[in-house]
């Protein structure tokens, strides 16, 4: 007689969406920020979100970071909804966010940043007995050794005991992408990661998030004014105007999709 083998434990199947936003809807006084947008970013891809000025990028952003409340629609993030979270229970989840403006302690050393980082997360992270654990238990040496890892992975390890005041505009950035890599995230938000940056900082940038996007594979949402860099490293792009997503597809399906060209550049094409 046949016999049939199962697994005792539970296969952990990946979702089939890292991040899925389905009619979401966000006005303020009644003006659409945006308007029944609906999108679906696979595990591991890197998605951008373009689009003129006040198209609703930032509302999008905030939305996914579940840092505003949507009037309508859901956002689910690996398959869990995220409404009625709030944003440091999506760091659970496998959410973290860099900003445009890097939101760095300035006063304190580019290590101590980052252990502020760690130390975060360990105050999060689930014991075996589903109690969140101090962080007095946790060895310093192993706590050191993950923020000189972060440091290393993010080309920061000659600058640890510099101010992070004092170091330079695209060493800020990659200080708080090393922050939110701590946060051992499997969605990264990326909000304009060059902007500012000199075209050397810039270059060095996309090399820096395609390596991490590798080596981790994030699956990573990222909005940008710099085509070159969306062109550089996106999967897909979905163009916002007025609050909807006018188009999202391939870079090249991009590029050469009339529509976009008119209400992005004013026609003339999308140019890197
Ligand atoms: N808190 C708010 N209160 C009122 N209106 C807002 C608020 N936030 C955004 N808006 C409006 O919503 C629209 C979308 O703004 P949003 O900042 O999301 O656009 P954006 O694409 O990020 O723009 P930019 O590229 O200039 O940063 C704009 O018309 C903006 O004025």
């Amino acid at each position: 007689m046949a016999v049939e083998l199962r697994s005792k434990t539970p296969v952990d199947h990946e979702p089939e969406y890292a991040l899925q936003l389905a009619g979401v809807t966000k006005t303020f006084s009644g003006f659409f920020a945006l308007k029944d947008v609906s999108l679906t970013v696979r595990p591991g891809e890197i998605q951008a979100i373009i689009g003129p000025n006040g198209a609703g990028k930032s509302t999008l952003f905030a939305s996914v970071a579940a840092e505003i409340a949507v009037d309508g629609g859901s956002v689910a993030i690996l398959g869990h909804a995220t409404s009625k979270k709030d944003p440091s229970s999506l760091v659970q989840l496998g959410l973290s966010r860099a900003f445009q403006v890097a939101r760095i302690y300035p006063s304190m050393t580019v290590f101590e940043n980052i252990m502020i980082a760690v130390l975060g997360i360990e105050r999060l992270r689930p014991t075996s007995l589903g109690r969140r654990v101090g962080t007095f238990f946790a060895p310093r040496r192993l706590l050191s050794a993950r923020v000189v890892q972060a440091a290393t992975e993010t080309g920061l390890e000659d600058v640890l005991s510099y101010r992070a005041g004092a170091i330079s505009h695209g060493d800020k950035k990659r200080l708080e992408l090393a922050m939110a890599l701590c946060m051992e995230p499997k969605v990264l938000l990326l909000d304009e990661p060059t902007a500012g940056m000199s075209p050397e900082e810039t270059e060095s940038t996309v090399a820096l998030l395609k390596k991490l996007h590798n080596d981790r594979r994030l699956t990573m949402l990222i909005t940008e004014h710099d085509l070159s860099v969306v062109y550089a490293l996106s999967d897909r792009i979905a163009v916002l105007n007025r609050g909807a997503i006018i188009a999202n597809g391939l870079p090249d399906e991009i590029r050469r999709n009339s529509e976009v060209a008119r209400v992005y550049m004013g026609g003339g094409g999308v140019k890197s």
